[in-house]
């Protein structure tokens, strides 16, 4: 198969150090990059590398570049950039992939394709897709994917993740599809947890619970995990937020009460070790904060849903307002 890593900064570069690992060029699968900058040339020169605990994955793609239209079409596309960056690239995804190719969207927060399946208007997300080019060009040609793994590129072509990870990968809407499958198949075989789901919404509405309580408030506290783990303060307000995200994703049709161990999940004793949201990897770089698809997007459903969520509103206020002062000041 084809395989194209589409944004290939730290999900896609974990990623892409596996599958180049496990089937150098020449192999059953050609693999290639797009990312720019130093993040490409370092992966010419070197390839790409991911420290994973006491692991090191280490390949080189078939082609790294920033001109997606100089690869050929692709089975497979495993779009791996910021939400922020998704509408930009719809026209060159649609053109990359082959007639049956699918593109996965390996995104945090709401993703663009929400309503597809869903019993209400089938129209794009204005907050995340505000001219509908996701929407017109590839609802029918994608795959949702909700990852559970921090990473962060420590230099370029180099990524550091934790030992523990899981790629859920699913159909918007939520039937049990070939291609579903061969997308996890594909990363099963780079001995890459990769599980086909057909309840990709609720893999979302449980990510998102993680992540609204964690990515807004490491971007405002400046804090990686340890440090807000052991904060009493940053506990009790990160709890009161994933009640609050337990509240929205009820009345959006998804029971998470009692399937996520909140003490466990804001002061872990199970898990060990320290990572900086990627949220506040985008601030401490000074790049486009995802706050429409983590928060602004959530906070939507919650109004339509008439949910009272007085910590998400306030997050969205602090996070809209951080993101429009790294613009003044870039
Ligand atoms: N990092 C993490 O721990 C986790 C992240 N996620 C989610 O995964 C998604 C990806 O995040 P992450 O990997 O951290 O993001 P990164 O910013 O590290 O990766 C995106 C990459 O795409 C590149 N890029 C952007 N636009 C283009 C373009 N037009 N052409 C070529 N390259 C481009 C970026 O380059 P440049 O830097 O120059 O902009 C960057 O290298 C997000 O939705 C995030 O929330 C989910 C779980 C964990
Ligand atoms: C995996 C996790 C929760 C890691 O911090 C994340 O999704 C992020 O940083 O955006």
């Amino acid at each position: 198969m084809k395989v194209c890593i589409y944004g290939a900064g730290a999900v896609g570069g974990h990623l892409a150090a596996r599958i180049a690992a496990q089937f150098p060029p020449g192999g059953p699968h050609e693999l290639s990059l797009v990312c720019r900058g130093p993040q490409l040339e370092a992966i010419k020169r070197n390839g790409v590398t991911l420290y994973r605990g006491d692991e090191v994955f280490t390949g080189r793609p078939s082609a790294a570049t920033d001109d997606p239209m100089s690869l050929p079409p692709q089975d497979i596309v495993l779009v791996t950039l910021k939400a922020t960056a998704l509408p930009a690239a719809a026209a060159t995804i649609e053109s990359l992939l082959a007639p049956d190719g699918v593109a996965v969207f390996a995104t945090n927060g709401i993703p663009w394709w929400w309503n597809k399946g869903l019993d209400v208007p089938q129209t794009p997300l204005p907050l995340l897709d505000p001219d509908g080019e996701l929407w017109s060009r590839l609802r029918d040609k994608t795959l949702g994917c909700v990852i559970y793994s921090p990473n962060e590129v420590i230099e370029p072509g180099v990524i550091r993740s934790n030992i523990k990870d899981r790629w859920m990968i699913g159909e918007p809407d939520g039937s049990d599809s070939p291609r579903a499958h061969r997308v996890a198949d594909l990363l099963q075989s780079a001995n890459i947890r990769g599980v086909a789901t057909t309840d990709i919404r609720y893999e979302t509405w449980y990510k998102l619970l993680i992540n609204y309580a964690l990515n807004p408030v490491a971007a405002l506290t400046r804090l990686p995990t340890a440090n807000m783990n052991a904060n009493p303060d940053v506990i009790a307000l990160r709890k009161q937020i994933m009640l609050e995200v337990i509240d929205i994703a009820l009345a959006c049709g998804t029971d998470l009460r009692g399937k996520i161990d909140l003490d466990e999940a804001v002061t872990p004793t199970k898990r060990s070790g320290s990572n900086r949201a990627s949220m506040l990897q985008d601030v401490l770089a000074g790049r486009p904060l995802e706050v429409e698809a983590i928060l602004g997007q959530t906070v939507a459903l919650a109004r339509q849903h008439g949910v009272q969520a007085v910590r998400c509103e306030l997050m969205l206020g602090l996070m809209r307002g951080l993101a429009e002062s790294m613009t003044l000041n870039s």
